[in-house]
């Protein structure tokens, strides 16, 4: 706020700081008639996030007002798009009456709008959870402990735990990816949270503890936190005493709907980290889009609460078996009796009922949320008569928990008229017969229009004037309209209300009267709508609970019915899982690259066991390696779900976590070059794998000087066999690992095949045993465009390497698919020393070298040799 003294300024802007005072921080929209005004360092910023136009508004305390404005009918679209920045914006309205007031109207805080506590329709996207994320920090022996806390305020959902560690506090962000994220000021790991959007930090006080346990047992009116199981979780509980508050403080009323605290349990899921969650594309891809993701190929769902529950599903896969059999016996069952189509046209009209019971329960919901939720409950019934035959306990279980509510049914039925308005504002919203005084109201109202009929017709034959009109205008009331031509034949009790440039607006007693009548029914019937609206939000939030309960269930009937109908559709099947047996899959498929190319996808085999723990793959460049691997990761993943997943078969260990080190990305916002970033990921695989995890790690070592990353590579393969023995898959293209899958117990040599037809390459995306043959680098690079000079001259360059190396990289025996394969590497392994010389550098080297050797300088003129130099010093 610029700095100004407030003693100087005219009571309307004393009014103003007064409000901005207490939100210092966000956006204050201060309603002046039909606009909503924002002054000062407010102005400017919206002028910029808005794109608006800035001006100002006379001066106070000597010096312009900078102003900018916003049509209060627009209001919603600006404030919709500044809350997707991350900005939260305060609403200031005229409480007072203009014609009554001395100095400015009345003006409180009417609505707080932040990024986190949206509950509006409006502002939300249809299939993701908007969550307000509360974090707090706590040192227990030398350990960094994050207590989380997150509330989906537009379902009330709201969930805690705690994470050890920096690593698991980003992977953990990246999960929720929450819309706001409220920290203390004095909060260590903020530098973590730059990049973040919509991070608010409050005074430390408000994550005191003590006073966060109140807020909680005060929310669900309990003696203690016993109950939720969450005791111990002491910064968790902490954050979420600061959450609560907040939301209650934005939504300016109680929270009925957050009924309980979920307690996440972290050794319940497979843990996924950031990059893990990247790489495999679950609901945002590489580019960042959300095109060509699992979700994309994977949500059918009948309602977008379905469709958020599937992604909750597929970021938090579980590793308790009994869960996800039971998942798997209600996708099955709904696929053989061919169920998911017929259970589809009723879901469909469930809708986003989670989201309306949400609003009913901050008093938000508008008069279309309840006709909304009727359509809802009608259809329940028709779900129930479906469910009734079910034979999966599961399935039975979820019946009994989607309850009809006939009465509320009955209620809503009676009530709304068949379209009813957008706002209560406006009335409208009841049918006739609900309410007695209502109708009496409306008819008073309704008869007007045949009492002004009447008197038109009446007044035009007393006084003989053809033009005269009756008729109503917001500002001037009712009114009799004569045209200026016969304005002078008006009768003398017409009282000259209104003069227009055609015509005269008059009154008269009579109209007077019937004016007073109309409009005070008017009023009343309105004021009679807004409380019988206000007594069915009543009667819902007495029901509140169970309408969630039923609303849960449904969410959860939807995915599985939709895991049904992609089983279907996608022809997947059923995986087996069990506790540590490997992981089995034949003709396994990637769900997404299946989906998007137009040939057909060449399915492939996987065996790990104990005695084949990992899998060197190599392959050419383009060969499906990456494809491969991905494929393996996500149907473990989705088979954690309780998903079928795309294969002939597959028999799949629980795995505790899935780690990825793939691709290569720099992170250059957080200093990290590429190969930081490819070594900090490993370090996180080598530090936390266990026995039970999946590693999937591509071309680890490429991001620095061959011997370097060959020498990494091979001692990572080396430790995550010998030591972590967890499963694992490893790309590369130094072939001289392959010689490793000699050397491990556990390891194998698996390769991706190509051909050359007629000096073209074809991939066949075939696995198959044993190591690969050649790498086609230069083929592929050809196939990219890569000009063709520049493919020759890499050729040219490639035997010069071959010569310095000693190693023949074409020779196609030495990778050849054959036994004496691995004792012909081992051969040239005792070569190799690894020291810092980068080939290229070597054979340059070679080649000068070979230059001068064949300088003939008898026979050299002295021109000729400083020439020959100067040549030579400039290839250096
Ligand atoms: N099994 C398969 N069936 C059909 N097409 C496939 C298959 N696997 C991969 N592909 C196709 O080949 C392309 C390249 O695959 P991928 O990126 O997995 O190769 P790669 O061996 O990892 O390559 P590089 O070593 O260059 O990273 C994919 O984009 C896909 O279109």
């Amino acid at each position: 706020m610029s700095k100004v003294t407030e003693d100087n300024h005219t009571p309307m802007m004393r009014q103003y700081f007064g409000l901005k005072s207490e939100h210092p921080n966000q956006l204050l929209f201060y309603r002046m008639g039909d606009f909503y005004e924002i002054f000062y360092d407010d102005a400017k910023r919206a002028s910029q996030l808005l794109d608006i136009t800035l001006t100002s508004r006379g001066h106070s305390g000597g010096k312009p007002i900078p102003m900018a404005g916003i049509p209060y009918h627009a209001a919603e679209n600006y404030i919709a798009r500044l809350v997707r920045m991350g900005e939260s914006v305060v609403i200031a309205e005229q409480t007072g009456d203009p014609a009554t007031s001395k100095g400015p109207v009345e003006r409180k805080i009417a609505r707080i709008v932040t990024p986190g506590t949206i509950s509006d329709e409006a502002f939300l996207e249809e299939k993701r959870e908007n969550l307000l994320l509360s974090l707090a920090h706590q040192s227990r022996k030398g350990l960094d402990v994050f207590g989380f806390s997150y509330l989906d305020m537009a379902s009330g959902r709201f969930c805690l735990f705690e994470v050890d560690g920096h690593e698991a506090l980003a992977s953990e962000l990246q999960r929720l990816s929450p819309m706001e994220i409220l920290v203390s000021e004095d909060f260590p790991a903020r530098d973590r949270l730059k990049l973040e959007k919509g991070v608010s930090e409050l005074g430390p006080w408000h994550f005191d503890y003590e006073s966060s346990y109140r807020q909680l047992i005060q929310q669900f009116n309990t003696k203690d936190l016993s109950g939720f199981g969450c005791e111990a979780l002491t910064a968790a509980i902490a954050s979420a005493g600061a959450l609560l508050q907040y939301a209650k403080d934005t939504q300016r009323s109680a929270l009925p709907h957050i009924q309980s605290i979920m307690v996440e349990h972290k050794d319940d899921s497979v843990l996924i980290d950031g990059a893990t969650r990247r790489n495999l594309e679950i609901d945002i891809n590489l580019t960042g889009g959300t095109t060509n993701t699992v979700v994309e190929v994977l949500d059918e769902c009948a309602t977008p609460m379905g469709s958020r529950l599937l992604k909750r599903w597929l970021h938090t896969p579980i590793r308790d078996l009994n869960e996800i059999q039971s998942r798997q016996q209600v996708v099955a069952e709904l696929q053989i009796k061919q169920a998911h189509d017929t259970l589809k046209t009723p879901l469909k009209k469930i809708g986003d009922l989670e989201r309306i019971l949400s609003r009913v329960a901050l008093r938000s919901a508008r008069p279309r949320d309840l006709l909304r939720l009727k359509f809802a409950l009608e259809a329940i019934p028709e779900i129930n008569i479906l469910l009734e035959g079910a034979t999966t306990e599961r399935l039975l279980e979820l019946n009994q928990r989607i309850l009809a509510q006939p009465d509320i049914t009955k209620t809503l039925t009676q009530a709304l008229v068949e379209n009813p308005p957008s706002v209560v504002r406006d009335g409208g919203i009841f049918a006739k017969g609900y309410d007695d005084e209502l109708d009496e109201l409306l008819s008073l109202s309704t008869n007007a229009t045949d009492f002004l009929a009447e008197m038109e017709r009446s007044e035009k034959a007393r006084t003989g004037i053809s033009s005269l009109k009756v008729g109503f205008n917001r500002v001037h009331g009712y009114y009799i309209e004569i045209s200026r031509l016969h304005s002078d034949q008006a009768p003398v009790e017409y009282i000259r209300r209104q003069t227009l440039k055609n015509a005269e607006r008059f009154i008269t007693p009579e109209l007077k009267i019937f004016e007073d009548k109309a409009l005070s029914a008017k009023s009343k019937s309105l004021a009679r709508e807004k409380e019988l609206y206000e007594g069915l939000l009543d009667r819902l939030n007495e029901t509140l609970r169970e309408l969630q309960t039923t609303s849960q269930a449904l969410a959860q009937l939807d995915v599985m019915n939709n895991f049904a109908e992609r089983a279907d559709i996608l022809n997947f099947v059923c995986p087996e899982l069990h506790n540590r047996g490997g992981i089995q899959i034949i003709g396994g498929r990637h769900p997404v690259v299946e989906a998007v190319i137009s040939e057909p996808f060449v399915p492939n085999d996987l065996e790990l066991n104990e005695k084949r723990s990992l899998l060197m793959i190599t392959g050419p460049n383009m060969g499906g390696k990456s494809t491969y691997m991905r494929q393996i990761a996500l149907i473990t993943l989705l088979a954690h779900t309780g998903c079928f997943v795309p294969a002939e078969s597959a028999s799949i260990s629980v795995v505790d976590r899935i780690f990825t080190r793939m691709g290569s990305s720099d992170d250059l916002a957080g200093g990290r070059s590429t190969f930081m970033v490819e070594m900090t990921e490993t370090a996180n695989i080598l530090n936390n794998a266990s026995k039970d995890s999946l590693v999937l790690m591509d071309e680890v070592g490429r991001g620095t000087s061959t011997f370097d990353g060959l020498s990494l590579a091979w001692a990572a393969v080396d430790y995550l066999a010998k030591e972590l023995k967890c499963y694992v898959l490893f790309a590369t293209h130094y072939f001289e690992l392959t010689a490793l899958a000699d050397q491990l117990d556990n390891a194998a040599n698996v390769h991706l095949t190509a051909t050359e037809y007629e000096d073209e390459i074809i991939f066949l995306h075939k696995v198959h045993e044993g190591p690969a043959s050649q790498s086609y680098g230069l083929q592929v690079a050809q196939l990219a465009g890569v000009p063709r000079g520049v493919i020759s001259h890499a050729k040219q360059k490639l035997k010069e390497l071959e010569v310095v190396t000693g190693i023949n990289i074409e020779d196609t025996a030495l990778y050849a698919n054959t036994g004496s394969r691995s004792t012909k590497v081992q051969e040239n392994k005792t070569s190799y020393q690894p020291q810092q010389v980068d080939m290229f550098t070597q054979a340059e080297q070679n080649a000068l070298k070979n230059a001068v050797e064949a300088l003939d300088l008898d026979n050299m003129t002295p021109l000729e040799a400083i020439n020959t130099l100067y040549k030579l010093k400039s290839q250096l």
